[in-house]
Parts: C-alpha cells; sequence; structure tokens
C-alpha cells in the first residue's frame, strides 16, 4: 500500500495583511517550499495524491463551539479594519477573508487523510496544510491556528471508524495546548508533545505545559509532556526522550491510529525553535512510529519556518512514510544534561500511569518546574548574553544524504530443499570463496557446517553480505543447520567488509566465543540467561527471567537497551540472530526486524535455523518493509526484569551515553 500526499495551492492563498512582529513568520512560502521540494525530488509522484475538501460545520464542531465556527463566518466578509478588530481577542494569531476556506481545507484534508489511512486505500500519508491547528481551542483562535486539525481528525476518526485508541505526537516546538484541552480527560486519546519551554520563559508561557500535566480524572496518565528548558537539543535529545519516554507509552497504550501533529519548527535554523536537530532525525521519528497501529500513520503540517530545514524535514518524513532507507545518524553522543532532566522528570510524573515506567528513577533533586521563579533573571542575562552566537540565520548544516533504494530489498541463502518466502530474492550464483578464506573457515568453525555444501551455503552467505554492503540488496535472510557456527563465520566474513557490525542474539547461546574488544562488534544478547559475569562494553547480555516469550520485557530491553545503544554505535550492518527455542513471539519478533532497519540503512541479515523455517514468512514479511502486527495487550514487565534492566543501564551509561536516563 502506499503513501497519500494532500496539498491544495488554495491553502497558500492567505497571509498577513497588517504589521504583526509575532505572525510575520507564517507566510505562504511555507506551504509552496514543502510542496515544491517534494515535486523537484521525485517523491511527490511516489505518492497518492488525495484531494483536499472543506471540512463541513458538524466536523468542526467535534472540537469547536458554535458561537466560535459563527464568528469565523463572519470573517470574510469582514473589511481589513473589522478583520483587525476580530484578531485582536486572540493571541499571536491573524485574520484574513480568505483564511476561513483554507481552515476548512486544512481540517478537510486531514480527515480526507484519516478516510485513505482507515479505509486501506494507502498504508500512511502526509497532509501539506496552513493555516496549523495544534494550539486553536473549543472557543478560540490561537498560535497561527484557527482549527484543531489534528484534534478534529481524532474525534472523526473515533465516530466515523469506531478507533478505539488514538496517539498523537506533536513533535512541533510548541506545546499544542489545544490539544492537550480537548483530551486531558480522555483515555482514549494519548497526547505526547515535546516544546521549548525554558521554565515557562517560552511561548505559550503555560504552566500547564510542564511535565506534571499528566492529564485528568478518567485521563490521567494520557497527556505526556516534556519540556526543553534549553535551546540548541540535538538529534541525541530527541531519540532519547523517544527510546525513554513514547515508545515504550506509546507501545503499552497500543493505538489503533498514530496522528502527528509534524511542526518542524523543532529542526535546526528554525528562529522560533533554535534548536540543533537535523532535518534527518524526522526520518528517524517517523520510523520508530510505523510499526505501530499496523502502520497507520497520518502525518499533518504544523508549524516550521525556516524554509531550507523546513523542505528538507518534509522530504525526509516523506521518504521514510514511503519505505525508503533512513540515513545513518552519525556522532550522537548521548543527551544533554537538561534534556535527561527533562526526561528524568516526565518518566517519573508518569511511571504509575505506564508498567514500562513503573521502575523510573525519582525526579532529579532540583525539581525543575520550580526553577524558573528564580532562574528568570539569571537566565534572562544568559539569554542577552548568549542571542548573537545562537542565531539561526547564522545556522549551517549538512544536506541530508542521499537515502537510495536499492535494486533488491531482500535476499535469501537457503538449503536447496526449502522454498523461498514471496518478495524474497535467493542467492544461487555463488562464487568460489578465496581458498584462503575457506581455510579460515575449517578453523574457524567448530562444527563441519564448512564441509562440501557449507562452503557453498558460505559462499553465498559471503555474496549477500557483499551485496549488503554495496547496497545493491538491502537487506537478507539466511538459514543454516547451525546458527551458532554461521555466526562465526558470518564474523569472518565481515570483518574486512564492515567497521561496525551490531549482533542482536534472541535467545539463549551455549558459549559466545563472539565478543571482541575492539568494538568492531557489539553483541546484544536478549535471553533468558544470565550471563552477568560476562557482560563488557561490547557484549551486553540482558536477562529476562521468563526469557524471549515475555514480550513485555523484551520490548522494554529493545525501547531501553538496544535501540539507544544501536543509534550510539551506528553500526554498518546488523546481524540479527534467532537462536533455535528462543520462544521470541512472531509480533515481537517483526516489531524488532522492523525496528532495526533503522539503522545502517537498513542491512540487516537475519540469522536463522532451518528448524525454525516457520517463521520464514513473518521474517520475510518485516524484511520486506509489511508492518509488522500490533503487539497484544502487554502486561506489567516483571519488577526483577525491570529492576535489573534499570541498574544495567546505570553500569552501562558511563560507555553508552544514551542509555542516560537519569542525573
Ligand atoms: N517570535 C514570534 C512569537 C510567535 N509566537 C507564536 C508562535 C506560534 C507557533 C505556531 C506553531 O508553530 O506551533 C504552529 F504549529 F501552530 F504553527
Ligand atoms: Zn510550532
Amino acid at each position: 500500500m502506499g503513501t497519500a500526499l494532500l496539498y491544495d495551492e488554495e491553502m497558500t492563498k492567505y497571509k498577513l495583511l497588517w504589521v504583526d512582529p509575532a505572525c510575520k513568520i507564517e507566510v505562504p512560502e511555507r506551504l509552496t517550499v514543502s510542496y515544491e521540494a517534494l515535486v523537484r525530488s521525485g517523491l511527490s509522484d511516489r505518492c497518492i495524491s488525495v484531494p483536499a475538501r472543506e471540512a463541513s460545520d458538524s466536523e468542526i464542531l467535534l472540537v469547536h463551539s458554535e458561537a466560535y465556527l459563527e464568528a469565523v463566518k463572519k470573517t470574510p466578509y469582514m473589511t481589513l479594519e473589522d478583520l483587525k478588530e476580530f484578531t485582536l481577542q486572540f493571541g499571536d494569531v491573524y485574520f484574513h477573508p480568505n483564511i476561513y476556506h483554507c481552515a476548512k481545507l486544512a481540517s478537510g484534508s486531514a480527515l480526507q487523510l484519516v478516510d485513505s489511512v482507515m479505509t486501506g486505500k494507502v498504508r500512511n500519508g502526509i497532509a501539506l496544510v496552513r493555516p496549523p491547528g495544534h494550539h486553536s481551542m473549543h472557543g478560540a483562535a490561537n498560535g497561527f491556528c484557527v482549527f484543531n486539525n489534528v484534534a478534529i481528525a481524532a474525534r472523526y476518526a473515533k465516530q466515523k471508524y469506531g478507533v478505539k485508541r488514538v496517539l498523537i505526537v506533536d513533535w512541533d516546538i510548541h506545546h499544542g495546548q489545544g490539544v492537550q484541552y480537548c483530551f486531558e480527560d480522555d483515555p482514549s486519546v494519548l497526547y505526547f508533545s515535546w516544546h521549548r519551554y525554558e521554565h515557562q520563559n517560552f511561548w505559550p508561557n503555560l504552566r500547564e505545559s510542564d511535565y506534571d500535566s499528566v492529564g485528568k480524572e478518567s485521563g490521567t496518565g494520557f497527556n505526556v509532556n516534556v519540556p526543553w528548558n534549553k535551546v540548541g537539543m540535538e538529534n541525541s535529545d530527541y531519540l532519547s526522550v523517544f527510546c525513554h519516554v513514547l515508545l515504550p507509552v506509546a507501545y503499552e497504550f497500543c493505538p489503533d491510529l498514530v496522528l502527528v501533529c509534524a511542526g518542524f519548527d523543532s529542526a535546526i535554523g528554525d528562529p522560533e525553535g533554535e534548536m540543533c536537530a537535523t532535518p534527518d532525525i524526522f526520518a528517524h521519528l517517523t520510523h520508530l512510529l510505523m510499526n505501530l497501529a499496523g502502520g497507520k500513520l497520518c502525518a499533518v503540517l504544523e508549524g516550521g519556518y525556516n524554509l531550507t530545514s523546513l523542505a528538507q524535514s518534509v522530504c525526509q518524513t516523506v521518504q521514510t512514510l514511503l519505505g525508503d532507507p533512513l540515513p545513518q545518524l552519525a556522532n550522537l553522543r548521548g543527551p544533554c544534561k537538561s534534556a535527561i532532566e527533562s526526561l528524568q522528570c516526565a518518566r517519573s510524573a508518569h511511571r504509575r500511569y505506564w508498567s514500562f515506567l513503573k521502575h523510573a528513577a525519582d525526579p532529579p533533586m532540583t525539581d525543575i518546574s520550580t526553577k524558573h521563579i528564580k532562574s528568570t533573571m539569571e537566565e534572562e542575562e544568559k539569554r542577552e548574553m548568549a542571542e548573537e552566537e545562537r542565531c539561526t540565520e547564522g545556522k549551517v548544516w549538512p544536506e541530508p544524504p542521499e537515502r537510495l533504494c536499492p535494486p533488491v530489498c531482500s535476499g535469501s541463502v537457503l538449503p536447496d530443499d526449502v522454498a523461498c518466502p514471496d518478495g524474497l530474492k535467493r542467492l544461487s550464483s555463488s562464487k568460489d570463496l578465496e581458498p584462503l578464506l575457506v581455510s579460515k573457515l575449517k578453523n574457524r568453525s567448530r562444527t563441519a557446517a564448512v564441509d562440501g555444501d557449507g562452503v557453498t551455503t558460505f559462499s553465498r552467505l559471503y555474496t549477500l553480505i557483499e551485496k549488503l554492503v554495496a547496497n545493491e540488496i538491502r537487506n537478507g535472510l539466511v538459514l543454516v543447520p547451525d546458527v551458532t557456527a554461521a555466526m562465526c563465520v558470518v564474523q569472518d566474513l565481515t570483518s574486512d567488509l564492515v567497521k561496525r557490525v551490531l549482533v542482536v542474539c534472541v535467545g539463549k547461546e551455549k558459549e559466545l566465543d563472539y565478543v571482541t574488544t575492539d568494538g568492531k562488534v557489539l553483541v546484544v544478547q536478549i535471553s533468558s540467561e544470565d550471563n552477568e559475569e560476562q557482560r563488557s562494553k561490547y557484549y551486553i547480555p540482558v536477562c529476562l527471567k521468563k526469557g524471549c516469550s515475555d514480550t513485555s520485557g523484551f520490548i522494554q530491553a529493545v525501547f531501553g537497551l538496544l535501540l539507544p545503544l544501536g543509534y550510539e554505535y551506528n553500526p554498518d550492518l546488523v546481524l540479527l540472530v534467532r537462536m533455535p527455542g528462543s520462544g521470541v513471539v512472531d509480533s515481537m519478533w517483526q516489531q524488532l526486524i522492523g525496528l532495526l532497519q533503522g539503522f545502517a540503512k537498513g542491512h540487516t541479515l537475519v540469522l536463522m535455523q532451518v528448524n525454525e523455517k516457520a517463521s520464514m514468512g513473518s521474517t520475510a514479511s518485516a524484511l520486506l518493509g509489511h508492518p509488522a502486527p500490533p503487539l497484544q495487550e502487554l502486561q506489567t514487565p516483571f519488577p526483577e526484569d525491570g529492576d535489573a534492566l534499570e541498574r544495567l543501564r546505570e553500569r552501562l551509561q558511563a560507555d553508552w551515553k544514551m542509555l542516560q536516563t537519569t542525573s
């Protein structure tokens, strides 16, 4: 299934008609540069174009009051003076004779997107709209927003399609208070937002934007705020919050639909955000959400005022929605101190509501929400001083790397008597291995696996790895008689082909003579074995008391440890080994394959034993990029596992900064 793209140039036909410094950044060019970048890059042609439409009164009334709608209806007939007068009652927003029409198109576009996804016409999609929506409230316009496009879409999805749970992820740099107010008492809509806050010194300067606004009444726990109390946040900070706050909660919530308030003012160069995360981060943020809700994801444009980073960020998002390989993120050096404080506060505020956060540490000593009183003056001084060096006009960043789709998506190396799963390309052509390599294999591998057909298997395996490295194939599935022997062989085969291999070992392993100290290989093993004493910087055993069949424990290890490590290690190849008898649940296995595609440009090599070939179909499906089925309701992870993971993280965070969640 494809990706929907909604855009209508009518929504460029309104603008600010008078002087207002607060609103001058919200210009029609925001939409045109975004759309034109998609056209120029050829991405728009790869999308399914869906027409915009006007939202009806009843749809708008899902969120807004009749009084407010009636008032906005009058604006097309107002004089310039009346429009100025009308605008004065709201904050940081402007009206225009055509903005009511555009606001209906913006909301209607979001609804068209929901229809396209919910009817299965497309898998996911994006709506490029203005005016934005996430600040507008039941009876008021605010922050460039007239109707709350995403809030209306959430209510619409529930009403028309009986959607039970909607996740709204707001990665815009401003707090979408309009969305928060709409759903704060509603447990069927989980709202997550990060936003520039600076201890309430940043617009919209609301006390309720802080991390301790967790929702109210039956919605308690279903509102997650992560305030950024400093500017200059980077890719590491964003990924840490996704791994350590949003994703565990999102997976436990298990949504039927994901809506994204896709604002790109959180990107580098934006005058509002003043952050330093690069446009390619949105490729990963999008990817990390794409295995939720069976892949049903609707992104709706909110903010974004640097026309260069906006256009690049939109392209990065669309390319991921289309399933293209992800760019490698270089030198992630872990969250900064302020981000760790925010992260720790958000986790501790929610630990009583979400079992995956249950073992979160106490809030930091300096409770940051009260800090803003005494810090206002010193912050003010610092802000004045730092102004010049932080000026966003000076910011430069590299053009996001090209994300080329290999001609073949998935290759396979299988015993001759095993049928190749649909969609996979069987590697039969195998060049003979250099004799030197054969002898190396012979003395390396412990079993007779390198006998006649063994050599054939390994020469095909070598060919597959060469093609992965050459980006001729994206990923691959290998079935062997003995995965343990094969693991060692793969290490030999890859040692001169790639710089860093991330080995994810699912299930227990007799003895793993696989560990290196030079960092060329990082092994993360998830099993029921407690190999604590063997642990080192590059060999990290994660013990699940109940083994890999405990999906709750497994998913907690993936988000709490495996993903942050993987991002920091930044491998060129991922070797995913499924040990026989691991007991891992198929949906979890597919989720894992999906998530690991975020590393190494998707170059994942799955190694399985022939007697596990029953799982080949689901493995192939995940490798081909089909969204993983949702994990069924996850029960609370076992306390000892949660505790052990927390302790393991604390011990490892000296070596691996991305594991830090406590200051
Ligand atoms: N320095 C000028 C002050 C601007 N204060 C208002 C900012 C509004 C932000 C709107 C947005 O970006 O959140 C949306 F997504 F809604 F467009
Ligand atoms: Zn914004």
